[in-house]
This record gives C-alpha cells, structure tokens and sequence, in this order.
C-alpha cells in the first residue's frame, strides 16, 4: 500500500476500502459507465445529498482527496478552499474553463483532463454542422416532415461546400482535424490562433477580425479564457458579413450570443450552426425559431467510443493519482 491508502490489486472493500472520489454533479459519463468506475471508487455524490453544498463538503472535508469533474461542472475556489486534502480534480472535458485553476496553482492540487481525447469527435460535429447549414438538411427535414413538399411548397437553395473559404479560429487539435476533414472538399483554410503554426501553410491571421473579414465560414474550435470571452463580438460578425456562417463548437461565451442573436434575425451574416450556448442548457427562442441556424445540445464530444475510451482515462488517472504514480493526462498548470 502506497501514502495514499491505494493499494491497486486489492479487490477486497473490507481490507482496503475504496478510495473516495467527490463529484459534485452527476458527468455526463455516470449515465452510461457508472458502474464500471463505481467498481474502482467510491464517489461521494454531492447532488445526491440532503445537505446543503458547503455542509456535505465540511462534512467530507478531510477524506476528499480527488474530484471528478465535467465541462459545465464549476470547481470554484470557495469548494477547493473547503478542501484541505485535495490532491487532483479529474474532468472528463477537454475544456477547463469551469476549474478555478489558479487556486488549484496556489495550493498545489493536480488537474487532468480528457486532453485531445475528443478532438476527431469534435471536429466531425463542426463539418456536420457546416454542411447541414450550407445544404439546409436539418430544414429540409422540418420541410419533409411538416408535410410541406407533398402540398407544393417551395424548398430555397442551399450553398456549395467545395470553394468555400473557412476561417479556423483556433488551430490547436480540434482545429487541426477540422482543417484536416475539408481540406478534400475544396475548401480553402485560412486560420487564427494565439500564434502562427509552422506545421501548416494555410493563411495566417493574427486579428480574428481580419479573418472574418477574409472568409465565408468561421468555425469556433479555440478554448474559453479571459481573452477569448466575447471575442466574436458585434465587429467580427459584421466583418464576417451578410453571407457569412458561423460554426461553435468550442464553448458558448467565446461569441457574445445576444450579439449573434441579433445579426442573424437582422440577416447580418447568413447563418449558424451552434453545438455550445452561453447558458447551457438555455438556448434563446429567437435561435430555435430560426430556420436558418442547426442546433445540437453540446454533444460533440460524446459517441459510444470515445466515452469508453474516456472511462479508461479517468480510471487510470485516478488510479496513477492515488497510487503516487504519474497522471496519465495531466495539465501543465504554468507558473
Ligand atoms: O465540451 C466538452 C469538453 O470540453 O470536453
């Protein structure tokens, strides 16, 4: 047995008691793998208990040693401060915009996560989402389905893939396979990022605004941070222009909804196909009654595969953390 209290052969909870895990709300993987990690650890649902928040984590305060975490999950201050034998917070998301990493920074707690786990998953939804909004297929569904064909109406065109410019906004993994799935559709790529990629010759754009300005399609794949919230914002739209889709597949806040909602009742750009919202699971009524946008309830990075392959993540990084052995996925939290 290791300085954790984890011995990993040990199957017998009598001898060796499973070491426990706190979640805070049920991720998306408990529906369907719950069992199999239960199996590993024993979690202390917070969501579960009759106690307020603060009081089931002072009550638990001094046996949590780990979180298990999800993308729309808050791991604030407040709950690691009530924390003092916290060692690692596990998310099941690619995203970490919901941990407070900075806290978890001052007082040395370990962060890993699902790392470029989803990135092929994610980048499939974004060219989905961008041929049905170019090819109308969800609206042709509505169109088939609320009978209108049969009774003679009329069906508007849809737009060509192929040619189209398409401008990345963030060329890390998720980018990258984007690039790499319409690339043999003829389209051509243009990108921008924190910093110019020597790996691809495709046009760079320091200023997202000019990238906009240069392209038909902007596909959102860049994470959520203090510089990216907002950053499609009212000129980028406008710059993006009146034939212009937008496609988000990285998180709600990097555009600013309201805005967007706006632009596109008002027929500023064109159209939108969105898998993330700035207050999930709240999508606005103007966008759901727009026949010119494709909605998805950020699933991108959930298929029957991936989550298994996730399941196995996270058992092992538990595992590796409670066995003092190197996280398998871990963060780099910089200085
Ligand atoms: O959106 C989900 C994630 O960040 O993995």
């Amino acid at each position: 047995m290791d300085c954790n209290g984890y011995h990993q052969e040990n199957h017998d909870q009598n001898l060796f008691p499973k070491p426990k895990v706190l979640v805070l709300e049920p991720p998306p993987v408990f529906k369907y793998h719950e069992d199999k990690l239960s199996q590993k650890f024993h979690f202390l649902k917070a969501w579960d208990s009759p106690l307020p928040l603060d009081q089931f984590l002072t009550t638990h305060a001094h046996s949590v040693q780990a979180i298990l975490s999800h993308g729309t999950c808050p791991v604030t201050n407040s709950t690691i401060r009530l924390l003092p034998s916290l060692g690692l917070i596990v998310t099941t998301s690619s995203g970490l915009n919901q941990i407070d990493l900075q806290e978890c920074r001052r007082r040395g707690v370990s962060v890993a996560y699902a790392g470029s786990l989803f990135s092929a998953d994610v980048a499939d939804i974004a060219v989905g989402l961008l041929i049905d909004a170019l090819r109308k297929i969800s609206a042709g569904n509505r169109y088939v389905t609320q009978g209108l064909w049969a009774n003679n109406g009329d069906f508007s065109l849809g737009s060509k893939l192929g040619g189209r410019k398409v401008g990345i906004v963030g060329l890390g993994s998720i980018g990258l396979e984007v690039g790499k799935r319409l690339e043999p559709f003829g389209c051509n790529i243009l990108y921008s990022s924190r910093n110019k990629k020597s790996s691809v010759s495709y046009p760079y754009y320091s200023n997202v605004c000019e990238l906009a300005a240069n392209c038909e399609v902007l596909i959102i794949c860049c994470e959520l941070n203090d510089q990216t919230r907002h950053m499609i914002n009212k000129e980028v739209l406008l710059a993006l222009g009146k034939k212009g889709l937008i496609i988000n597949v990285g998180r709600g806040a990097i555009i600013d909804e309201q805005e967007m909602v706006r632009c596109l009742m008002q027929g500023e750009i064109a159209g939108a196909g969105l898998d993330v919202f700035e207050n999930e699971p709240h999508v606005p009524s103007e966008l759901i009654a727009l026949d010119n946008v494709v909605l998805s309830p950020h699933r991108a990075v959930h298929t029957e595969e991936t989550l298994m392959a996730l399941v196995e993540l996270v058992i092992g990084n538990l595992e590796a953390f409670f066995s003092n052995k190197p996280l398998l996925s871990p963060v780099i939290l910089d200085e």
